[in-house]
């Protein structure tokens, strides 16, 4: 249970794109009542206390409830072609908001407004608006581990307090993010050196999954920002996921070790990707720079939850940085796993403004009134599109190079959470869930996969374009800027999707063109897309932008009545790669022939592809460090080409 305070958010900058013409504008308010309801700050909530709340909001399941079925009897009446919804502009009027300086726009979805009364009676009749102040209280909506989903608290304002379980946990996240500011800001000064007295001024963040796809994302969408520019002057940041030795090797190549500090971030700290990653670098660490205890506490530090496993790898815990079991990985980009490397990066200052950004969204998704509640529209879109349409594929296509990363990101955030296939109370969901997400920045995308969302499947598009580009670039003699040419795309292949092209425009555009040759080149439109317009593409708009997608998957798994904050569909190949690894670890020991063992612990398919495998490099026998090798460095050396574990000791 959790009591909460809500102090005024800090009133945001003009952010608009086109100023207060625009129609909807809705301001961020406190509350969707005018008030948060102050809930009793209690001792912990019981397992099965937890759970059954939950089961009782998700009951009856969604595809119980009487709007269910009238939206899929709606979805097959079939609605008028979009060029024609599109003329209608009480309906374009109405499918379009602003908030904050953030646009969005989705007359180009097959809704009419019917549908869109229709979606939002499910979202009523879900109790939306339940789980997500049950979400924002701290209550233990991840059933299955029995956690509070609290990411929303990373955002939260100093003066904030929000109670759970009788802890107060806005302290403990500023009580961190104070921590993150005076260290970065010694790194950044030099107050805080490396080992040899050099100032620390190139970053290698090591972590996979959410502890690397937000961080790697905010990064990018910054590193050509102007302000942000000025302040990484000098300085790098470089991120180290897979554990594929190339992945290590491009991530050293030309680093001083003298002026490099690592970042280990892992939740869990044991990941088996970035635990080898840290072992290798620290080694490399030690290779270069000797074995003497400053080495490794002046040049590695940690995010985690589990600080006693980062102090038993051998980071001190004043090097140490928390996060609590109620931030997801996925979501965890505000907590230090994120903020950390920022700060080292950007300073303390574009965290902050990044924060901010995320807190705009964050209360605006609490307290704004369903039917102008950009995450909220925007999840039941989605799960109209999936649900009930059946297009199950979403294309997230940013007209700015600077979000290349956010795709990437926003696959996991969303693919991970929403990922499947039981209802909260474990019952089999008997529709399909989670979209299959994929994207690449525009206009890369237009000379690739876009023939096929133009004439092949029905792929809902997200484009998401800046109004303000990071770069002015303006060539004397061009019609246009480069950004403003960017952008005329942008706006034409949203149309170009909705009207298409029919047989008599083809004829009427190409006079005489051959029968057998129309049909290739005309267009059947209909095809929904969404547009988000940004004002510009600052840290503030980068953490609208996160907060927006992060709220819209939460939305469709209320809708769904599933966990979203879970994810036990990565854990088998996981347990699966851990018998692997003990059984090529024993046959290069043993010198043993792969059939020998695979005949009993694998099938044949396995057992034949490992042989091709081992059979290519049983050299790597030689790789034992202790029988051939004089020092760590050769070993390291070997270990760069051939994949194998360092030894834990050197
Ligand atoms: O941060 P870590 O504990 O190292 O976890 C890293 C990642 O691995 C897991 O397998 C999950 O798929 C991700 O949700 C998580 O972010």
């Amino acid at each position: 249970m959790a009591f909460v305070t809500s102090a005024p958010a800090a009133a945001p900058a003009a952010h608009g794109c086109v100023g207060s013409g625009l129609l909807s504008r809705i301001a961020p308010s406190p509350s969707r009542s005018g008030t948060v309801p102050a809930r009793p700050g209690s001792g912990a909530r019981t397992r099965a206390g937890a759970a059954q709340a939950m089961v009782m909001m998700a009951d009856p399941k969604p595809h119980e409830l009487p709007l269910w079925r009238t939206l899929q009897a709606h979805a097959g009446q079939g609605r008028p072609h979009l060029k024609d919804m599109l003329s209608d502009v009480p309906r374009c009027i109405n499918m379009f908001r602003e908030v904050d300086g953030v646009v969005l726009d989705f007359s180009r979805q097959l809704m009419t407004q019917e549908t869109q009364r229709l979606l939002m009676e499910l979202a009523h009749q879900s109790q939306l608006e339940k789980k997500i102040e049950a979400m924002f209280q701290g209550d233990r909506i991840n059933i299955s581990e029995n956690r509070a989903v609290l990411h929303t608290a990373l955002r939260m304002a100093k003066d904030q307090s929000l109670v759970v379980d009788g802890q107060d946990v806005v302290k403990d996240v500023h009580a961190v993010l104070d921590q993150v500011k005076m260290f970065s800001e010694k790194i950044r000064s030099g107050e805080l050196r490396g080992a040899t007295g050099k100032k620390l001024t190139q970053v290698v963040a090591i972590g996979i999954g959410g502890s690397f796809l937000g961080p790697a994302f905010v990064h990018t969408a910054l590193e050509t920002e102007r302000s942000a520019q000025q302040a990484a002057a000098g300085r790098t940041l470089r991120f180290l996921a897979n554990v594929d030795p190339e992945d290590v090797s491009r991530a050293l190549s030309g680093l001083n070790a003298e002026t490099t500090l690592f970042v280990v971030i892992s939740k869990t700290f044991t990941t088996a990707e970035t635990m080898l990653n840290a072992r290798t670098t620290r080694a490399w660490l030690k290779i270069q720079l000797g074995d003497a205890p400053e080495v490794i506490s002046k040049h590695m530090v940690a995010v985690s939850t589990s600080l006693e496993k980062v102090s038993a790898f051998g980071i001190a815990q004043e090097n140490t940085f928390g996060f609590w079991d109620w931030v997801g990985g996925r979501y965890s980009v505000a907590s230090a796993v994120g903020v950390l490397p920022l700060a080292l990066q950007y300073g303390y200052d574009m965290v902050e403004s990044f924060l901010t950004g995320m807190r705009s969204i964050d209360e605006h998704f609490r307290s704004a009134p369903l039917h102008n509640n950009l995450p909220v529209l925007m999840g039941l879109i989605s799960v109209w599109n999936h649900t009930f349409l059946g297009h199950h594929v979403n294309a997230i296509l940013p007209y700015d190079q600077a979000l290349s990363k956010f795709p990437a990101h926003i696959q996991q955030v969303s693919m991970e959470s929403n990922g499947k296939g039981v209802f909260l109370d474990g019952s089999p969901v008997p529709f399909s869930t989670g979209e299959i997400i994929f994207g690449e920045p525009g206009t890369n995308g237009q000379h690739s996969f876009y023939q096929l969302i133009h004439q092949g499947r029905v792929v809902p598009v997200d484009f998401i374009g800046v109004c303000v580009g990071q770069q002015p670039i303006y060539l004397p003699g061009e019609p246009v800027s480069n950004h403003d040419e960017l952008m005329s795309n942008f706006f034409a292949q949203a149309d170009a999707l909705a009207y298409g092209k029919t047989p008599q425009e083809v004829l009427a555009s190409e006079p005489g063109l051959p029968a057998e040759l129309v049909n290739h080149k005309v267009f059947s439109g209909n095809r929904p897309s969404l547009s988000i317009l940004l004002p510009r593409l600052e840290a503030y708009q980068v953490g609208q932008l996160l907060a927006l997608y992060e709220h819209r998957v939460a939305v469709q798994g209320f809708i769904w009545g599933i966990d979203s904050f879970d994810q036990w569909g990565v854990e088998l190949g996981k347990q699966l790669a851990t018998k692997m690894r003990r059984e090529i670890s024993d046959i290069r020991r043993d010198g043993r022939d792969v059939s020998a063992m695979g005949k009993d612990s694998f099938n044949y398919s396995t057992t034949r592809l490992l042989r091709s495998y081992l059979a290519s490099i049983t050299e790597s026998k030689a790789l034992l460090y202790k029988d051939v090798f004089t020092s760590p460095f050769e070993y390291f050396q070997a270990c760069v080409q051939e994949s194998c574990e360092l030894p834990e000791d050197e």
